[in-house]
């Protein structure tokens, strides 16, 4: 059964816990955080402190994405916030197999994160030890951008690696997710999918959740 990530980045930033009650009474399995700072993307967003003070108002699984460079600074920030996953790009990572290992030492579970023209290759040697891989469907750094169709084959392919190789990896989905192409990115092989726009934009997120179910 796929699971349903709503993105606070599109959610009303004046009124953030509300916002994580609104998403946990309408059935979200997870809520996805994404921390931006302003130079690996052109968005700046929240980060460790906020998150800290929004942990006592759900028990939904906080899923950091971390869209920054020199991710390694923030393992120890949000381990303490109460975060449970975190995973940072590829693309901003030189030493990724160590922030792996920090991220889990810290007791959270360690993602990877790839946008979209970065090739699979690139974690080739990664899905062995991270907890799940999260494909980027736009280009990050805003909320509310098109699904890139590219990505459907993407995630097709990297099932086919994670099956050949017996592995225990997850694939989470993020950008551009409609209750239109949530059904195919589930059959293409996703466990997790990201939705912002799709379930904050909405006045009735328990019925948005459940379309994109
Ligand atoms: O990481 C990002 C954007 O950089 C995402 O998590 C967005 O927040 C998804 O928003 P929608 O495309 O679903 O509106
Ligand atoms: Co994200």
């Amino acid at each position: 059964m796929v699971k349903i990530a709503p993105s606070l980045l599109s959610a009303d930033f004046a009124s953030l816990a509300e916002e994580l009650k609104d998403i946990e009474r309408g059935g979200a399995d997870l809520v996805h955080l994404d921390i931006m700072d302003g130079h690996f993307v052109p968005n700046l967003t929240f980060g460790a402190p906020i998150i800290k003070a929004l942990r006592p108002h759900t028990n939904l699984t906080f899923d950091a994405h971390l869209m920054v460079y020199h991710p390694e600074n923030y393992v120890k920030p949000l381990a303490d916030a109460g975060v449970n996953m975190v995973s940072f790009h590829v693309e901003a990572a030189p030493h990724a197999d160590r922030i792996v290992h920090m991220i889990k030492d810290a007791g959270m579970k360690a993602g990877i994160v790839l946008n979209p023209a970065t090739s699979l290759s690139t974690v080739d040697y990664l899905l062995e030890i991270v907890d799940y891989v999260l494909l980027m469907s736009v280009n990050p750094g805003f909320g509310g951008q098109k699904f890139i169709s590219y990505t459907m084959d993407k995630v097709r392919s990297l099932r086919s690696m994670i099956s050949e190789r017996h592995l225990n990896c997850q694939i989470e989905i993020d950008g551009g997710v409609k209750a239109e192409n949530a059904g195919k990115l589930a059959e293409a092989g996703a466990d997790i999918l990201v939705a912002g726009s799709a379930v904050f934009g909405k006045e009735d997120r328990k019925a948005a959740i459940a379309a994109l179910r």
